[in-house]
């Protein structure tokens, strides 16, 4: 008889927003009838199998207490860091009190509202199923692709056909993934996502293709791009 994974997800939720440039930060503002951050949160807890969502909010956030989301108990709150991966590993570590390094973890950008239960699902299977170190969700590039130098001057085509875009959730070993962000931050290396530091130490994590619709809110045009995508995506 086989028992069920052990998965639980933290969601990097820290971030100020700066690109943005809105008067609170980005996952607070209105989005599909709800917030950002309230909207990526109902699409993490649709998922079956997760134990518990922990959110890294920063230490100034005067926001996140006053979600009603805040009081299910199936979310958490830990103090997010200077940067993204410093929150991931705070959440990682609050996590390796209550799991084991077996256990699975999904880390969630919170500015990623559009994210559909159906890819985290297909990400979980594939991970699981290949018995990999672990993967994440991607889009392989769509244009022809081209390096430049210093001045913005062609000096290559890049093969497209393996280059993907890096999206999340990411699924890595509780165990694996907290001793590859802790060695990356011991180097004073700032990995921008966590396959980056799981590379740094010799794996090769598995690219899931998801939906492209999963995008990041990074700027002001993403947002009614964003919510033009959860229209979309609930339409009858
Ligand atoms: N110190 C930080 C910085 C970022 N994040 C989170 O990491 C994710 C991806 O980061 P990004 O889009 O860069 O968000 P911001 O840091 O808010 O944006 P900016 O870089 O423009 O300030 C977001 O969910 C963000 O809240 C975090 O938890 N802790
Ligand atoms: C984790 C991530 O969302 C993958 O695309 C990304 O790395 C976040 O940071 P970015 O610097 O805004 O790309």
């Amino acid at each position: 008889m086989s028992t069920s994974p052990v998965i639980w997800c933290v969601v990097p939720a820290a971030g100020v927003g700066k690109r943005f440039g809105a008067s609170k930060p980005k996952q607070y503002l209105p989005f599909h009838g709800m917030t950002v951050f309230e909207s990526t949160l109902q699409r993490l807890l649709e998922v079956q199998g997760i134990q518990q969502v922990v959110v890294a909010i920063s230490t100034e956030d005067a926001f996140f207490k006053k979600l009603p989301v805040a009081r299910n108990c199936k979310v958490k709150s830990v103090i997010g860091g200077a940067e993204r991966c410093h929150s991931v590993l705070n959440g990682l570590r609050y996590l390796s009190n209550l799991g084991s390094d077996q256990d699975w973890v999904l880390v969630h950008d919170v500015a990623r509202p559009c994210v559909r239960a159906a890819d985290i699902q297909k990400l979980i299977e594939q991970v699981i199923q290949f018995d990999s170190v672990g993967g994440i969700l991607g889009n392989p590039v769509r244009d022809t692709m081209k390096r430049a130098n210093r001045v913005n001057e062609i000096v290559d085509t890049v093969d497209r056909n393996q280059l993907w875009h890096a999206l999340t959730p990411q699924m890595f070993r509780l165990g694996a993934l907290t001793s590859a962000l802790t060695s990356a931050l011991a180097d004073d290396v700032v990995v921008t996502d966590e396959a980056q530091a799981m590379e740094r130490v010799g794996y090769h994590p598995l690219l899931v293709e998801g939906h492209n619709d999963n995008i990041k809110i990074t700027h002001p045009q993403d947002l009614p791009l964003a919510e033009l995508f959860a229209q979309q995506q609930t339409a009858p």
